[in-house]
């Protein structure tokens, strides 16, 4: 007999030096630059697969199965697909588009309290912040207003100069391993 829905045990196929990490957020908020920061700061793994959003990278002794998911209306319908199996979530929010803002922060709650996602480790990156100075981390953690048991942290960035990503990184990785 196969193994069935939440049942599979993932443990078959990925070592216990693997960590599955999502990285979703709407249109142009800038997950594929943060993708591109991260790649290029940690040695390749594998070969790529853009095609499917998928990269992976070593962090220490750790190889990272990274998916930097489109934001389009369309895509986000696909986003489920992706869930199981995963072990940390990044979301990424365009502090440079207020507009996008109340959309980005339903998005993420929705994200927090799905059955698949609720007990991850959520690294929230606020990015673009050489567009948007006059936000800080304690102004953003106020307009987020996140009640949340399980762990999450607010990180802000910049993803062209690579400023925050690493740290976010690093933070997702340690918080993966002490609930993996
Ligand atoms: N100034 C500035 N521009 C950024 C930053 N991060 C991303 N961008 C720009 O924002 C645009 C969108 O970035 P992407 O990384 O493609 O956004 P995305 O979230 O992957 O978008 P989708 O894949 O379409 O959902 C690009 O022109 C990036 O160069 C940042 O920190 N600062
Ligand atoms: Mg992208």
């Amino acid at each position: 007999m196969g193994e069935t829905g939440s049942k599979f045990n993932h443990s078959r196929w990925f070592s216990k030096n693997h960590r599955r990490v999502l990285c979703l957020g709407l249109k142009s908020s800038g997950k594929s630059a943060i993708t591109a920061s991260l790649t290029s700061n940690f040695p390749r793994a594998a070969k790529p697969l853009p095609e499917i959003g998928c990269y992976k990278f070593k962090v220490a002794k750790y190889t990272i199965a990274f998916y930097d998911l489109k934001g389009d209306e369309q895509s986000k319908f696909f986003w489920r697909h992706h869930f199981e199996g995963s072990q940390g979530v990044i979301f990424v929010i365009d502090l440079s588009d207020m507009n996008s803002f109340e959309n980005a922060k339903q998005v993420l709650k929705e994200l927090m309290n799905d059955l698949l996602l609720k007990d991850l480790p959520f690294l929230v990156i606020g990015n673009k912040i050489d567009l948007s100075q006059r936000y800080n981390k304690e102004t953003v953690m106020g307009m987020l207003d996140i009640q949340r048991e399980k762990e999450w942290e607010l990180i802000l960035t910049c993803a062209i100069s690579g400023e925050g990503v690493i740290d976010g990184m690093k933070w997702l990785l340690e918080k993966m391993n002490s609930v993996s």
